[in-house]
């Protein structure tokens, strides 16, 4: 049974595929609700208030995918996940139209002071002539950032007759034009808009984006909004324009430091706030909600993800297709580490045919997780696959060949070290499963799943039988066995697959055998 730890108070009824599946026990309240121990917890559902740090981390060894109901994954230590194999997926369109009104909403209340009216008929006054405002008709709107909020807020901001600029570095002149706005240069941005909004994510490059210089290229009386990020906009450099007249008025629904406490911004009449409300609609939340807990349950079944933040995504079309080779690699990862059990500081791993038309990379890393499995603690997946390879001196090279072998297909995996090299080639035949062609240089045909035995021999008159008969005194029941050989009486293997386990013992006895060079027991699942 999976546990699930659902915090910040995320929306129960969004829970719904994971409350409805029978393998799960889902949890909902904070990191220190001491509903679940932390150790035992499978998967964390967070939004933005949970910091999700690698300390938070490791004090869940269990946990194996963290969701994030919502789009910023800022609040979530992504290397350290990655390092421990911690998938992360998030809900990236879940909130776009919430975020999208509410920017709306605040940029409209800031024009008409709304925030400042309310509160003054609220205390018994009745100053019309205060709260004189501004028209959004014929107002030209820079958007910084135009993603899926962004593009979603010029859509309204044209509905109510106002010019829309972008600025957004990634965004290329066919798409502007199919949205129907018109792309500009930040500069340009700054000094033609009557109101501005950011709506990029908080990166090093936009962290202060807007700051003492580039405020000071904006037109006096500019207007500013942030319903992204806190830290786009330069807190400090922000109240100093304000103060000075030169932005006439900022809605910010983000701080750096959330709550932001007592802040210089706060205390600025012109000013209007809201607490991170962007996505807090009943909408968005059942949206995001659903969006997350269907990813978490399609992963823990083994299903495609599609949002996730630290693995590709894929879709089910392509799942499917990728879904026997990727069995396959990680199967010769481990038959590669087993048979092959020595130093590797090289491993490579080379496709061809209809495996080479698939996402290579996935397969490589799926390798990978095959090849540590048994030779490292840390638990290695395709999340934090290559990051081990680094950090072990390994190099992992990937190439495509268009030699088939005359197979449909191949993958074939080489790992060197210390001057020497092993090599395993496997294919998959549509109908009828994987198999594992070629070990070592040595032609084979095995099925590799369940227990096996791998004896590199020298191919000498009653070795197989040897093995036969002290298998056959203890009662072993050999399932399958195939023999390869370069040459009449030179080097050869074995591999051999058993129902269950051969015991210590067994090996022993078969180790002491003549002309038995090697034996190395391979566990598939
Ligand atoms: N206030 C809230 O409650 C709330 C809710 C949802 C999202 N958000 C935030 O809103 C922001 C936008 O979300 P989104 O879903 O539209 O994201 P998105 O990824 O769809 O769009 C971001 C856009 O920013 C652009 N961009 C990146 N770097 C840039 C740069 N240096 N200069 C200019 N443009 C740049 C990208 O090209 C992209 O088009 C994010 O920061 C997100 O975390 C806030
Ligand atoms: O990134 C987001 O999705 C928003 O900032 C919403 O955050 P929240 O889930 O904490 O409201």
């Amino acid at each position: 049974m999976f546990q699930v730890l659902a915090a910040d108070s995320i929306k129960e009824q969004g829970l719904q595929p994971l409350l409805e599946w029978k393998q799960a026990q889902v949890y909902s309240g904070g990191i220190d609700s001491g509903l679940v121990s932390l150790e035992k917890v499978d998967a964390l559902l967070v939004r933005s208030a949970t910091k999700v740090t690698a300390e938070l981390l490791d004090s869940m060894p269990s946990l194996k995918i963290v969701g994030r109901a919502g789009v910023g994954v800022d609040n979530i230590d992504i290397t350290a996940a990655t390092k421990r194999g911690i998938v992360v997926v998030n809900a990236p369109d879940g909130n776009t139209i919430s975020t999208a009104e509410h920017t709306f909403a605040m940029m409209a209340a800031l024009m008409r002071n709304i925030p400042q009216a309310h509160a003054n008929v609220k205390s018994g006054q009745w100053n019309r002539n205060q709260f004189i405002g501004n028209e959004l008709y014929g107002k030209m709107l820079g958007i910084v950032g135009l993603g899926r909020i962004g593009s979603e807020l010029a859509k309204r901001a044209k509905a109510f007759g106002m010019s829309v600029k972008v600025y957004d570095p990634f965004l290329t002149t066919e798409r502007a034009e199919v949205l129907g706005v018109q792309l500009s240069t930040f500069d340009n941005v700054l000094q033609e808009a009557d109101i501005i909004s950011v709506h990029t994510p908080l990166t090093k490059e936009t962290n202060g984006l807007l700051n003492e210089r580039t405020l000071s290229k904006t037109k006096k009386g500019v207007y500013l909004l942030n319903c992204a990020r806190g830290g786009i906009i330069d807190e400090m450099a922000l109240a100093h324009f304000i103060e000075i007249g030169h932005v006439a008025g900022a809605a910010l629904d983000v701080f750096k430091v959330e709550p932001p406490g007592d802040h210089p911004l706060l205390s600025l009449d012109s000013v209007i706030v809201t607490p991170h409300l962007g996505a807090s609609t009943r909408e968005a939340q059942l949206n995001v909600a659903t969006q997350v807990a269907t990813e978490i349950r399609s992963f823990f079944e083994n299903k495609p993800v599609a949002n996730s933040i630290n693995l590709p995504a894929m879709s089910k079309d392509i799942y499917e297709k990728i879904q026997p080779f990727h069995q396959l690699a990680k199967q010769m990862g481990k038959i590669v580490s087993e048979c092959h059990n020595k130093g590797v500081n090289e491993l490579t791993a080379t496709y061809s045919g209809t495996a080479a038309e698939l996402e290579t990379s996935y397969l490589t890393k799926a390798l990978l997780a095959g090849f540590f499995e048994n030779r490292i603690e840390v638990k290695v997946n395709e999340v934090n696959a290559i990051h081990i390879a680094k950090e072990r001196g390994i190099m992992v090279g990937e190439k495509v060949t268009g030699n088939s072998f005359g197979y449909a297909n191949t993958v074939t995996v080489t790992a060197s070290g210390d001057g020497e090299a092993f090599t395993a080639r496997g294919t998959y035949i549509d109908h009828y499963g994987p198999r594992i062609v070629s070990l070592d240089g040595f032609n084979i045909d095995f099925h590799p799943s369940g227990n096996l035995l791998y004896i590199q021999h020298m191919d000498r008159p009653g070795v197989i039988g040897n093995v036969g008969r002290i298998l056959g005194d203890h009662d072993v029941n050999i399932a399958t066995m195939q023999v390869g050989r370069k040459e009449a009486g030179g080097e050869a293997i074995m591999v051999l697959s058993f129902d269950k386990p051969l015991s210590d013992e067994m090996l022993t006895k078969l180790e002491s055998l003549q002309d038995i060079v090697t034996i190395n027991t391979i566990t598939l699942s």
